[in-house]
């Protein structure tokens, strides 16, 4: 599936309530969403990646972000990071506005290119601890915990000692999850986190992603191409296409109805006998 996503047009999309942020009138406090998106606007120049789109997303939960090529899914995870300008509406990360560098957001950038520094596992993480500072990093009693809990948590103790310009793909994306868990965060950004596995450590891939975040007790959105292998992991799916969002169950959302809607175009959703899911967008 590929295509542009020119053409935004005006969307609220909502599969789940907008959780309250605040006391109710009864007083009782609702909890807060991981992220609450209102009539939010995003984009680049003239390209409209999410024009006026409202949901929330539950604390704790997994949820796999997809759509076609181009239609934002990066553009979306910068802006939770504060990197990308909110341009209309509101986005909250657990209450709060998205700043750059908050340490309780975790972020797996998308990475196809291979690493060709000399450093080994341990290296990695530490530069990123201090990576305000020029030179090598010197690490306290305090760094260096928390470098060994992220590597655990990751289950990535072994390759600490390892040279990341000899890791395998899947290696260092174990590396990267660990690098992700550093800050302890209570959210957890992945974009493209399955992408230099086969089609069948995709899916082991995915589910250590999810077990691992369970631990660390974080919330997690997780960009793919592929729906596949995070079938029966998330708990929901993200859809962003053509400026436009839709959250909710993956049968809620991955319908030809629903996507149709979305993209303002047919689409049709196959599903095989053994259950994969095939988007077919062409026409749209
Ligand atoms: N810095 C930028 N300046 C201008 N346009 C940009 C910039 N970054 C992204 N875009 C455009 O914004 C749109 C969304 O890009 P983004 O990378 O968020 O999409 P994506 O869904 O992550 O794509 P893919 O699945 O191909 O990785 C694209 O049309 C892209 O060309």
């Amino acid at each position: 599936m590929s295509m542009n996503a020119d053409g935004a047009a005006e969307t609220l999309t909502m599969a789940r309530p907008v959780v309250a942020d605040d006391a109710s009138s009864e007083g009782v406090r609702e909890p807060v969403s991981a992220v609450s998106c209102r009539a939010l606007s995003i984009g680049h120049g003239e390209r409209v990646v999410l024009q006026s789109a409202s949901f929330a997303i539950p604390a704790g939960s997994f949820v796999g972000l997809l759509g076609p090529n181009g239609a934002g899914k990066t553009t979306f995870l910068r802006a939770l990071l504060g990197l990308t300008p909110v341009r209309g509406g509101e986005l909250r990360i657990f209450g709060a506005r998205p700043v750059c560098g908050d340490r309780s957001v975790g972020y797996m950038p998308q990475s196809r290119t291979p690493i060709r520094v000399r450093l080994t596992g341990r290296d990695m993480l530490a530069s990123s601890l201090h990576g305000e500072r020029w030179g090598p990093p010197r690490l306290n009693a305090e760094d260096a915990r928390r470098i060994d809990e992220a590597l655990h948590a990751a289950d990535a103790q072994e390759l600490a000692a390892r040279r990341i310009d000899a890791l395998s793909g899947g290696e260092l994306q174990r590396l990267r999850l660990a690098q992700a868990l550093l800050g302890a965060p209570r959210l957890l950004l992945l974009d493209e986190p399955l992408a230099s596995f086969d089609p069948v450590r995709m899916r082991e891939a995915a589910l250590q992603i999810r077990d691992v975040a369970r631990r660390a007790g974080a919330t997690v959105i997780c960009s793919a191409h592929d729906i596949d292998p995070l079938l029966g992991v998330m708990d929901s799916v993200l859809y962003i296409a053509r400026g436009r969002a839709r959250l909710g169950s993956v049968d809620e959302v991955i319908t030809s109805s629903a996507l149709s809607d979305l993209y303002g175009a047919p689409v049709e959703v196959y599903r095989s006998p053994r259950g994969r899911v095939f988007v077919s967008a062409d026409a749209a």
